[in-house]
């Protein structure tokens, strides 16, 4: 062979191997069907804010379309009749987890519900979940989640000094939702925004955030990389040992408690004690499930209410309507409870379209498929990993008039719980997607909802709220890869009424039976 031939057959076999790695594979089944359309090309990763690709493909492509991530076929889902028929009415098939390796492999290892695959494991620790936070369940929170959000408006309100100083709400918020999560996982709860599970717990929550975007690392997509010990590996390592150390000293507080005889309030961790034998729970087993509720369960939750207060200072017209309901509806003498949801249909309704407009997850959390599917002609293989995309969901113009409006009157007439709203038959009807679809939606939507009503009825009850002079939030950019939380910002809280502080401060609430307060306690954190 001369050395043109050779030079020539090397230039054809690497610009071969090349396009094999940048262009998509033509896959199809034995009957010929395509997978579902889709770019030309592959990805190693996603840019940042994946969401506005994804929603010029929607644009492009339809309402299902398939994207190459390096070797795995992902099929994105941008139609409520799509995800109905897939994801809930095909439930069976589209309900497991592909195997990420920085959040399945590294973080979780296939533990924490949300990781594990569709098997009787699954069934086992979901099982548990929905008891626990069943809305029956619930109910009996709602003296806790009462009592921390009474002391999360009156804290803003002591520590702004009645709204001269301004306040980054995030670790209040946080330490708001974290409380609920630790009386509903371990029976406890802190007792300041300066107490070292707060200061803990929290930034443990934003790392599980910024490490596990379903589209955002090249590690998940590209084999050779996960051989490599790369920062960010080590960070997922790290970030597991935490959550072992800091939920393990949990579960065993709680251990030492019911040993000694104490009446601990009922929680997760006393059901999984009480059912560790019987349902072959091992150590690891309860800090992760444990992990998904103080991590998935708070997080979530308090993006949704800093999204609130982000949104608020650019819609004073929406503050005035809410102001006007409440003084209608609970007065100035007294602040909004639990009872008064039904009676606010737009308070309730800012909450929604709050759940809408900025979702703490705009992927949800992906399934994958377990066999060979074809749906309208095309063929999804077993292994694909199925996208809820709730950006292109939540903007799709034939549902929501004006998609890229913060409108709550949207909602006025929208009077059932978001779990109520997924069971509709129409699935145009549902209010939104933030919480999942099928048989993975999220177990903790009855205590996310009320959690959201109690903080956002109470903020508006209490405050104007307003920008920083020069400084409004931003509502464009945000934190995390997953969950999503808005940038650092700052807002005024301005007491609405000269009653406020009086109503906040009247009687001095006792914390509800059976809580105690971590100051108290020695964590042991590692
Ligand atoms: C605004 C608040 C919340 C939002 C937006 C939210 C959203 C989600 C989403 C999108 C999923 C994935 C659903 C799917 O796979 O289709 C999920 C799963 C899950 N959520 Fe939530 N969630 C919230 C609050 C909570 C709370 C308060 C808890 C617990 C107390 C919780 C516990 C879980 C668990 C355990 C899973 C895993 C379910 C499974 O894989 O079977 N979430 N959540």
């Amino acid at each position: 062979m001369d050395h043109k031939l050779l030079y020539t057959t090397l230039t054809l076999l690497v610009s071969y191997i090349f396009l094999r790695c940048i262009l998509r594979k033509d896959l199809r089944d034995k009957e010929g069907h395509p997978i579902p359309p889709g770019p030309p090309f592959r990805f190693p990763f996603l840019p940042r804010y994946p969401e506005l690709i994804l929603h010029k493909w929607t644009k492009k492509y339809g309402p299902i379309y398939s994207v190459w991530m390096g070797n795995q076929l992902f099929v994105v889902l941008n139609e409520p009749t799509v995800v109905r028929d897939l994801l809930a009415l095909n439930g069976a098939n589209f309900s497991s987890r592909w195997n990420y390796f920085m959040k399945n492999q590294t973080i979780l290892k296939g533990g924490a519900i949300t990781a594990t695959p569709y098997n009787d494991t699954w069934r086992k620790h979901r099982r548990i979940a929905n008891t626990i936070l069943a809305s029956k369940a619930v109910e009996g929170y709602t003296a806790t989640l009462d009592y921390e959000a009474h002391m999360l408006i009156r804290s803003l309100y002591h520590e702004t000094k009645q709204g001269e100083v301004p306040v980054n709400p995030a670790r209040y918020v946080g330490r708001y939702v974290l409380n609920n999560m630790l009386s509903v996982t371990f029976g406890t709860r802190t007792g300041s925004v300066a107490d070292p599970l707060v200061k803990r717990a929290l930034p443990l929550g934003m790392e599980f955030m910024r490490l596990t975007g379903p589209w955002s690392n090249a590690v998940d997509f590209i084999k050779p990389l996960q051989w490599i010990p790369t920062r960010t590996r080590s960070r997922g390592r790290k970030l597991r040992q935490d959550f072992l150390d800091v939920y393990g000293a949990m579960v065993r507080l709680v251990k030492e408690r019911m040993d000694s005889g104490e009446d601990v309030p009922d929680c997760l961790v006393k059901s999984l004690l009480a059912f560790e034998k019987e349902e072959q729970l091992s150590w690891t087993d309860m800090c992760m499930l444990t992990t998904a509720f103080a991590t998935g369960g708070s997080h979530s939750t308090s993006g949704t209410i800093q999204w609130f207060l982000a949104l608020m200072p650019s819609h004073p017209d929406v503050q005035t309507k809410a102001h006007q309901e409440l003084d209608r509806v609970v007065g100035r003498s007294r602040w909004p409870t639990p009872e008064d949801e039904p009676r606010l249909p737009y308070v309730r309704a800012i909450v929604k379209e709050v759940l809408r407009c900025h979702s703490p997850f705009w992927m949800a959390t992906p399934h994958c498929s377990d066999a060979d599917f074809v749906y309208r002609g095309m063929y999804i293989p077993a292994n694909t990993v199925m996208m809820l995309n709730c950006y292109s969901l939540h903007h799709n113009e034939e549902r929501y008039v004006d998609p890229f409006e913060f409108n709550p009157d949207r909602f006025i007439d929208d009077n059932l719980s978001s779990a109520e709203s997924s069971k509709q038959s129409n699935p145009m009807d549902r209010d939104h997607w933030a919480f999942g679809a099928g048989r993975r939606i999220c177990p903790g939507m009855p205590v996310a909802e009320k959690e959201i009503f109690l903080a956002v009825s109470r903020l508006l009850w209490a405050f104007c709220i307003g920008a920083v002079p020069g400084k409004p939030p931003c509502l464009e950019e945000y934190d995390g890869n997953s969950g999503r939380t808005p940038l650092p910002f700052e807002v005024h809280l301005v007491p609405r009424h000269d009653q406020v502080g009086a109503v906040l401060d009247a009687k001095e609430e006792e914390i509800p039976t059976g809580l105690v307060w971590t100051d108290d306690i020695d964590f042991k954190l590692a």
